[in-house]
């Protein structure tokens, strides 16, 4: 089965490229800038990586991204993640970053985005990997810092596909974000929203309703709210869901406690995502092996799952043809039902 999820050709929608981070680059980002870094060696930083829940995975992930400094880090570490994802049969990823964590520590916007879109494009040179930018606003800070953040953005929103919205979810509802999201949406980006991973059903409403997002990342608590369930399945909004990550973070207890059976059951848009890999033991390839393991999902249902990464993508129409075509000359050769 590794052969074969490995050469499926699969979209990721749903990585913050800050939580690519590997241990072995933080210290040579380390090295490089002179910083110095709460762990004595790669193996004791990996050893840290234990969670109880959302926030105490925030607190080492924001540390972390400390080591990026410039341009060169930025790319550094895109160029990193992209090739790991090239080697994993991943096709086209859609990296969400959080520029207010890294402009709070004096690093600018330009530096941010210039090191990122030109590691993107060189990937797709060496290795045929598309890739679109998100811009997250944090959703544990003010409103007001979201806009700044946005106006700040407009000498690039040609280089953006989308904004998200990320950070800390309980007691931070979607709402408070609904004028930075109007903004967004006349400015024509599109919008995407974590809701719904450790905070409430109401949260997944609150984000369709008042942030108008086309795509809910995680969305696993929608189980609660029946009617909420429906409309997702009838407005085919797709669910950009990290079951490893729900694991790390205690979202769910383990694999085979994780909701996407039923989440399959009730008919959803369903993608498969790593979320923060270098944190939450490995990328997009051990995401959906994780579920071959825990449900013995056979190939037809992770065609499927590829298929609704690819039609969600925000990609132009011929590159998701070519994809597409991709996609079924492997499935020409999976093990027919
Ligand atoms: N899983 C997650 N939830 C919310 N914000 C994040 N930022 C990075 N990973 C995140
Ligand atoms: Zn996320």
């Amino acid at each position: 089965m590794r052969e074969f999820l490995k050469r499926l050709p699969k979209a990721e929608l749903h990585l913050h490229i800050e939580g690519t981070l590997e241990p072995e680059l933080m210290f040579r980002l380390a090295e490089r800038n002179a910083i110095q870094l709460p762990y004595a060696s790669v193996d004791e930083a990996r050893a840290a990586y234990q969670f109880e829940d959302l926030q105490s995975f925030l607190d080492v992930y924001y540390q972390g991204m400390n080591v990026l400094r410039g341009e060169e880090e930025f790319f550094d570490l895109a160029l990193d993640y992209l090739e790991r994802a090239h080697r994993d049969g991943v096709v086209h990823v859609e990296l969400s970053f959080d520029p207010q964590a890294h402009l709070t520590r004096g690093v600018g916007l330009d530096l941010q985005i210039d090191g990122l879109t030109r590691a993107m494009s060189e990937a797709e040179r060496n290795w045929g990997i598309s890739s679109r930018l998100i811009m997250s606003f944090l959703r544990d800070r003010s409103p007001q810092e979201a806009l700044q953040t946005l106006k700040m953005a407009t000498p690039f929103l040609d280089r953006l596909a989308a904004v998200g919205l990320d950070s800390a979810e309980r007691d931070n509802p979607p709402g408070r974000f609904a004028e930075v999201f109007a903004q967004a949406r006349q400015l024509g980006l599109a919008r995407i929203a974590h809701a719904g991973e450790e905070g409430p059903a109401d949260y997944i409403r609150e984000a369709l309703d008042r942030l108008q997002v086309c795509r809910i990342d995680h969305g696993v608590r929608c189980l609660e709210d029946s009617a909420l369930v429906k409309e997702l399945r009838q407005r085919r909004i797709p669910l950009t869901v990290c079951p490893l990550s729900n694991v790390h973070l205690k979202v769910v207890d383990d694999m085979q406690e994780h909701p996407l059976p039923q989440l399959l059951e009730a008919g959803l848009t369903l993608t498969l995502n790593s979320d923060d890999p270098a944190y939450f033991g490995g990328g997009v390839l051990e995401n959906y092996l994780a579920c071959h393991e825990a449900f013995g999902w056979d190939e037809n249902i992770f065609i499927d799952l590829a298929e609704n990464a690819i039609q969600s993508a925000f990609l132009d129409e011929k590159r998701r043809r070519v994809l597409l075509e991709r996609l079924n000359e492997c499935a020409k050769g999976a093990a027919t039902p």
